[in-house]
């Protein structure tokens, strides 16, 4: 059976292994001006904290469970929605881009036909591709679905099937390191300039409050001045501390008298913001991993996560950023923001299968309850 895709596999396999995108373009992924004045109205203005739902984001590798979790420390904070289905529907709708290719294009594909042809075939894949599923996966997919193709009549069973092999890429996961115990324990946030790192941060402060722990934010991103009012208010709104310097000054030290100020507060947890930009694009992994090494100064096993924080509507750019940041500085989770922006969905299956990083959250819309911890089985069922 000789596809046209088939045809096409060696180009596509030579363009999939052609060099990542350039250390410099992959760290200046966001162009400044779009992201520039990302200021505190993005933020909690726009997203006040409003559920109290500690499922929201349960982070499956650490801490007690929601369930075993103390009652929320700001009980005024009304629950905007109390059920996992309130959660699923945010994520479906949340995912509604790229569903539509998934599910409507696909409802497409069979309009006249019941079996799967070639043709088919050929415009399945590019569906795939257009959701930035990336390019070897969708080939391995594909192979697979071709295999399968005569057991398949209808679009229903086509997207069963689809649904069977990427979730087969998520059990495929390195199981996530546990949590060690330590108290504070020190969450690194990474990421280049405008990827929702603040933002990121200011919703997983909201959560752990509400789970009852001490929370204390390091406003080490000194670079953009509005970057420190942003993270104030979701300090503030979420009950945690902020340590925070004058504008410009040394991220490494913020970062230092945060930690400093949590190990004699009896903090549960810290959050270290850092710039995603410097002046010179160069400086910056230099500049991130002497934060790095000054948590380590004060306190030895810190950082205990380093959280990169990816925008999931840079597509495949988002895969050589992890790349570089692993590189420099050991990436243990990825939170990839702005799913709800894109129809390219797809970049979670690349994710998953193009990098031994634990996903372990994903953004599907700018509140508090739209940053979910990754649940593979509901992220499927959600995107068909
Ligand atoms: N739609 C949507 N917007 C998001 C999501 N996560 C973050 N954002 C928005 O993305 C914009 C940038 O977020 P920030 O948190 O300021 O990004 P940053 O990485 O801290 O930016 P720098 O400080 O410039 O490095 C803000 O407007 C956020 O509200 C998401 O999951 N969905």
């Amino acid at each position: 059976m000789a596809f046209n895709w088939f045809k096409k596999k060696k180009d596509k396999t030579e363009a999939a292994e052609s060099p990542a995108v350039p250390v410099e373009e992959a760290v200046e992924a966001v162009p400044a001006d779009e992201t520039a004045e990302a200021d505190a109205s993005a933020g909690p203005a726009s997203a006040a904290p409003a559920a109290a739902d500690p499922e929201v984001l349960e982070d499956r590798t650490q801490g007690p469970s929601a369930d075993e979790a103390p009652e929320p420390a700001q009980a005024d904070h009304a629950p905007a929605e109390k059920t996992g289905k309130g959660l699923f529907a945010r994520l479906k709708s949340g995912l509604s881009k790229t569903r539509q290719i998934l599910t409507t294009d696909i409802d497409d594909l069979f309009l006249g036909k019941k079996l799967v042809d070639d043709d088919m075939i050929e415009d399945l894949e590019e569906l795939l591709i257009t959701a930035d599923m990336g390019v070897g996966t969708t080939m391995e997919i594909m192979e697979k679905i071709a295999g399968k193709r005569s057991r398949i009549a209808g679009a229903g069973e086509l997207k069963k099937v689809l649904k069977e092999e990427i979730l087969a890429y998520f059990d495929a996961l390195p199981a996530p390191a546990p949590a060690a115990a330590a108290k504070p324990h020190v969450v690194m946030v990474v990421g280049v300039n405008g990827v929702g790192k603040t933002t990121t941060i200011g919703k997983l402060a909201a959560h752990e409050s509400r789970k009852g722990k001490k929370v204390l934010i390091a406003a080490a991103d000194t670079f953009r001045a509005a970057a420190v009012e942003q993270i104030a208010i979701w300090a503030e709104r979420a009950g945690a501390d902020i340590v925070r310097h004058k504008d410009n000054a040394d991220p490494a030290a913020v970062a230092y008298d945060g930690i400093d100020a949590a190990i004699s507060r009896g903090t549960d947890i810290v959050f270290v913001d850092t710039a995603g930009r410097l002046h010179t694009k160069v400086n910056l992994m230099e500049e991130i991993k002497k934060i790095r090494r000054t948590l380590v100064k004060r306190l030895p096993d810190a950082p205990h996560e380093v959280l990169l924080v990816l925008d999931a509507t840079t597509g495949q750019n988002a895969l050589s950023q992890a790349k570089l940041f692993d590189e420099a500085l050991g990436v243990t989770g990825i939170a990839l923001t702005k799913l709800d922006g894109t129809a390219k969905g797809g970049i979670v299956v690349s994710i998953c299968s193009g990098l031994n990083i634990p996903l372990k959250y994903i953004g599907v819309g700018e509140g508090v309850e739209d940053l979910q911890a990754f649940d593979p089985e509901k992220f499927v069922a959600a995107l068909f």
